[in-house]
């Protein structure tokens, strides 16, 4: 009989954590917090999951939010995504967080990051995974308000790699965020930000040029733009594609399609995540095994885009190293 393979080592990059809210956890909070969801159950809240484009699931993802409210609400999420992540191969996580969508709704900073950290803490010894935080602000607000954001996350920068940027693209550009981008890089951060998903090839540059990020989140749209992508292949500028969510939020229409072996070809840094796994259909492994079935990949290009996410990551060198090794000894 044939023993199945166990997936992949892999590094997830692209992760948001509230998109890991699952309808089942979704309605034990709200029964927990007293909060009333206007779904009468869990199958009937999964079938509101049709989305016709990004701001379309953006809708249903904050109006869930409302029932994560305590620190133990956070760490009972990150610890369920954790979970997950273990059976999928993740062996290490970089995981978003969307502050304001809390803070609007009278959550403090400081309840998200504790209850967060205090799942992530114990992941290592839980689940052997390592983990990052990346603190994400709404594009959809204002420069203003990311400011103020920054400043309340403060106290708790040792606890945050780095600062990314999300929420409804098309109208909001990276150059919006200048100034709280170039104060989280003087204060030792690493920046991402997502740019190319609905936006425009012009979005990514700025991301690069204005914000100076070390990754991309998504960043499908610059195969539009030959001299974008030179760029982004001469610098091996990493790209967190999430194929998926691409096909959920109709930004490709269907999987088969989907330029990742074009983006491989062109010499890209991609790396393949899940981005908002509870709505989006599956996990990290389950977009590897999604694109391997629809783009026919092999092996050998599945074993590149593992590499490709521990080489993207924001590992100290001698964990990458350790993990590209597991990597390479995986199968043989
Ligand atoms: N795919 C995505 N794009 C932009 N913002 C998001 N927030 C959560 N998922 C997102
Ligand atoms: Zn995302």
């Amino acid at each position: 009989m044939n023993t199945p393979h166990p997936p992949v080592p892999k590094a997830e990059l692209h992760l948001h954590i509230e998109g890991t809210l699952e309808p089942e956890l979704a309605f034990a909070l709200a029964a927990r917090n007293g909060v009333e969801l206007p779904y009468a159950s869990e199958e009937e809240l999964r079938r509101a999951y049709s989305f016709s484009d990004l701001q379309s699931f953006l809708d249903l993802y904050y109006a869930l939010m409302a029932v994560l409210r305590t620190e133990e609400d956070f760490a009972d999420l990150a610890n369920a995504y954790l979970a997950r992540a273990k059976e999928q191969g993740v062996r290490h996580a970089e995981i978003f967080f969307d502050p304001q969508a809390h803070t609007v709704r009278g959550v403090p900073i400081g309840t998200v990051i504790e209850g967060l950290g205090r799942a992530l803490d114990a992941a290592q010894e839980t689940y052997g995974i390592t983990t990052r935080l990346i603190m994400c602000f709404l594009r959809d607000e204002s420069a203003e308000s990311a400011l103020e954001t920054f400043e309340a996350a403060r106290p708790y920068l040792d606890r945050i790699t780095a600062v990314g940027l999300d929420s409804a693209e098309v109208g909001n550009p990276p150059s919006k965020f200048r100034e709280v981008y170039a104060l989280a890089r003087e204060a030792g951060l690493k920046c991402v930000a997502h740019a190319g998903e609905e936006g425009p090839p012009a979005y990514v540059w700025e991301a690069l040029d204005v914000l100076g990020v070390d990754r991309v989140d998504h960043g499908v749209r610059c195969m539009e733009d030959a001299d974008l992508v030179a760029r982004l292949a001469a610098e091996q500028v990493p790209l967190t594609v999430c194929p998926l969510s691409n096909v959920r939020l109709r930004v490709i229409d269907d999987l088969a399609d989907h330029p990742l072996p074009a983006m491989l070809d062109a010499g890209l840094l991609v790396t393949v995540n899940s981005d908002d796994p509870a709505y989006f259909g599956g996990y990290a492994h389950d977009n590897f095994t999604a694109v391997r079935d629809a783009l026919r990949l092999d092996e050998e290009t599945l074993r590149t885009l593992a590499r490709n996410s521990f080489t993207a990551s924001f590992l100290d060198e001698e964990t990458r190293a350790a993990y590209l090794k597991e990597v390479d000894s995986y199968g043989r």
